[in-house]
């Protein structure tokens, strides 16, 4: 176990081992290398079981990350056992297991965005029925906040007492008596009702308690109520939660995050060892300046300075450019040179914005230049809607109680059940309170239906009846196959499609779902179609979808990403665009906070290891009309010495080191380009 990469507090962090310990540390400082140690020394020296060690994190990327890093240390093998997951993951496999105590089935649907806004919209309808268009993104929200902040509806609490909050305290119970009817979830739902577990069922509890023996969490200041509340009851009977975070990179509060976890973690947790990191290992000394003077402005914050062994390193750069096109241009002309200056891979270049919005001038400019580039985030590969038909068959082909996604698909592709035909069917299912599913399977007896429709019923209960058993039994990418070639899938999609183009690239994803199943049968010793759904919910809502072809090509690619998205990472050159009053910080319809917005560019400085850029434009576009911008106050409280601001007319110079290493790489491409 190599103790001896690091430093005097990461040792002690690593060799403490009972009772509560809270690692307060800045970016970049090793907090999550700590974690992959300390794992490492419980596996090895103390010769803890792997089963008994859970640590969790927010994203997918940073739970695979960790799990890479400490086997890269100990050894696969060792590793067999531990839990180093999300938050959902981790609550998944709890609900998986043991979700039948709170009156729900094993195979339970977890519903996306898609599926819930359905039925909230379905609620809303038959509440007021012809009402003005209602935003149910907004109530969703409002739903979202309360199970992060652990209200079930009864004891449901708006955050605004306003039109919304009114409507939502209606919907509310009705959403969830309609998610239980459906034996479905939702993302919240997966660890307010993990907790609800486990505060009910003591035996369940207990169960857990002895088998995670060594808790560990990274981004701790990004957890809400509902994570905070599961942490402390999976470890009431040891104490043995080690939690890393920062402060000041506390950047989920929309999303219900309390960073009151964090400060009052030693209260909460008495007997905590606190221990501090403050030495930098991933920026320069200039980032490093820059970071701390901007940070310093929050009042809500624990004293902390960050500090590096190395140099300053080079200037940071604040660009002026004239509009967004132009800050695109910048960019990429800066990615080309440096590249060649430094010798560097594309992929050693982030771009960081504050809405997904922003992502589309680089990405054209990129796309004109012929630069490699991957966008996280965007729209999922799992959010289209071709790949969303498909998956809803294949939900409720896994849970016949699933009624959103029966609804979806039971005229999908067309098979002349229509609206009317739809509607009387829920009728009954209504009048006789029996699943609509089991209505349709007496749908002969419905004599207000026409034969035509009836037959068409028939058909599609003989088909769904059919794939059940055969998913049952045989292998499953090939049963999907058979099942997208039964409905005529593909012939839908070209015929529904605006031109051939779409209609290909639609084919092409549909396809991708059926690849992506391939290859997860592949990996698993005994898949399963609800494996296979479990793994895709659990994709993280920021990652790109992994099943486009594209994204094979572009392992070296330059990366674009929200700042939320960043979190965690780290990039050689850091491109940080946008630096515009109203834009960063962003101003919210409900409320901003500013505080926040600072910690959110303090996030993106962070990532930077070698260049920072700055970026901001004097216009840009909104709403198809030119506007003038005013520059981020943010960039005052940046010292003037740590920038060289630089107006986009003014032509860049190179520094005689720069020109030096670019004729060279120059000269050896054209080389190597004339060997080739
Ligand atoms: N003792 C050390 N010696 C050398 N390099 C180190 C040491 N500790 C950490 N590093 C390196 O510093 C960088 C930052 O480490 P890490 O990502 O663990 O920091 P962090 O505190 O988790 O950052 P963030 O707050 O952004 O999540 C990594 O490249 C890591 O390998
Ligand atoms: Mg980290």
């Amino acid at each position: 176990m190599p103790l001896s990469n690091l430093n005097e507090q990461q040792r002690a962090a690593v060799c403490h081992v009972d009772g509560p310990l809270l690692l307060l540390a800045g970016a970049g400082s090793g907090k999550t290398r700590v974690i992959t140690c300390r794992i490492a020394h419980l596996l090895c020296t103390l010769k803890v079981p792997a089963e008994q060690v859970m640590a969790v994190t927010f994203t997918n990327k940073a739970a695979r990350e960790m799990k890479q890093r400490t086997e890269e240390m100990v050894g696969r093998k060792r590793c067999k056992g531990m839990v180093v997951s999300t938050f959902h993951a981790l609550c998944m496999r709890i609900l998986k297991e043991d979700i039948d105590q709170l009156g729900y089935k094993k195979n339970f649907s977890i519903y996306g965005t898609a599926d819930q806004t359905r039925l909230i919209r379905d609620i809303c309808s038959g509440l007021h029925q012809g009402d003005q268009k209602i935003d149910a993104d907004r109530i969703l929200w409002l739903i979202s906040d309360a199970k992060n902040g652990l209200q079930p509806p009864e004891a449901f609490r708006p955050r605004f007492d306003d039109e919304y909050g009114r409507l939502a305290a209606e919907v509310y119970p009705r959403y969830q008596r309609a998610l239980k009817a459906f034996n479905a979830v939702d993302f919240d739902d997966l660890i307010m009702l993990t907790v609800r577990l486990l505060q009910e069922r003591p035996a369940v509890l207990d169960k857990y308690q002895q088998r995670f023996r060594y808790l560990m969490v990274d981004e701790y200041q990004d957890t809400n109520a509902a994570q905070y509340q599961l942490l402390r009851l999976l470890s009431a009977s040891h104490s043995n939660l080690c939690v890393v975070g920062d402060d000041d990179q506390s950047i989920y509060g929309w999303r219900g995050a309390d960073l009151g976890n964090i400060l009052d973690f030693e209260k909460d947790f008495p007997g905590t060892s606190l221990i501090k990191l403050e030495q930098n290992y991933r920026s320069t000394g200039n980032i490093l300046s820059a970071a701390n003077a901007l940070i310093l402005h929050n009042q809500k914050r624990k004293d902390k300075a960050l500090w590096t062994a190395g140099g300053p390193g080079k200037p940071i750069h604040c660009i002026c450019c004239d509009d967004g096109e132009d800050e695109a241009r910048m960019v990429v002309e800066s990615i080309q040179a440096e590249r060649y200056a430094d010798e560097c891979r594309y992929s050693d270049f982030a771009v960081l914005f504050r809405t997904n919005a922003q992502s589309r001038a680089f990405e054209e400019q990129l796309r004109y230049d012929n630069i490699p580039y991957v966008l996280i985030g965007g729209q999922q590969f799992f959010d289209r809607k071709e790949v969303k038909d498909v998956l809803a068959y294949l939900k409720f082909l896994q849970n016949p109680q699933d009624e959103i996604n029966l609804l979806r698909i039971l005229n999908f592709p067309k098979r002349g059940i229509g609206t009317t035909s739809a509607d009387h069917l829920i009728r009954h299912s209504l009048a006789e309170n029996r699943p609509l599913w089991q209505v349709l399977k007496d749908a002969e007896e419905i004599t207000e239906l026409g034969d035509k429709v009836r037959a068409a019923i028939v058909d599609f209960v003989r088909l769904i009846e059919r794939f059940r058993r055969r998913f049952q039994l045989g292998k499953l990418s090939d049963t999907a196959r058979e099942l997208l070639s039964d409905l005529a899938l593909e012939e839908e999609i070209y015929r529904t499609a605006e031109d051939p183009e779409k209609g290909r690239r639609r084919a092409d994803n549909v396809a991708e779902v059926i690849n992506a199943m391939a290859s997860y049968e592949e990996r698993e010793a005994t898949p399963s179609l609800s494996g296979f759904l479990e793994k895709v919910s659990l994709l993280d809502r920021d990652e790109p979808g992994r099943n486009d072809k594209e994204s094979k090509l572009k392992k070296d690619a330059v990366v674009l990403m929200s700042l939320h998205a960043s979190k965690g990472l780290e990039f050689p050159h850091v491109f940080l665009v946008g630096l515009e009053d109203d834009l960063l910080p962003h101003k919210k319809s409900v409320v901003t906070d500013i505080e926040e917005e600072r910690r959110l560019c303090y996030v993106g400085i962070t990532r930077a290891q070698r260049t920072l850029t700055l970026l901001h434009a004097a216009k840009r576009k909104k709403y198809g009309q030119l506007q003038v911008r005013v520059p981020s106050p943010f960039l005052e409280e940046i010292p003037k010495e740590l920038l060289n601001r630089i107006d986009s007319d003014t032509p860049q110079p190179l520094d005689p080191d720069q020109q030096e290493q670019r004729a060279t790489s120059f000269f050896a491409g054209i080389q190597q380009m004339l060997a080739d």
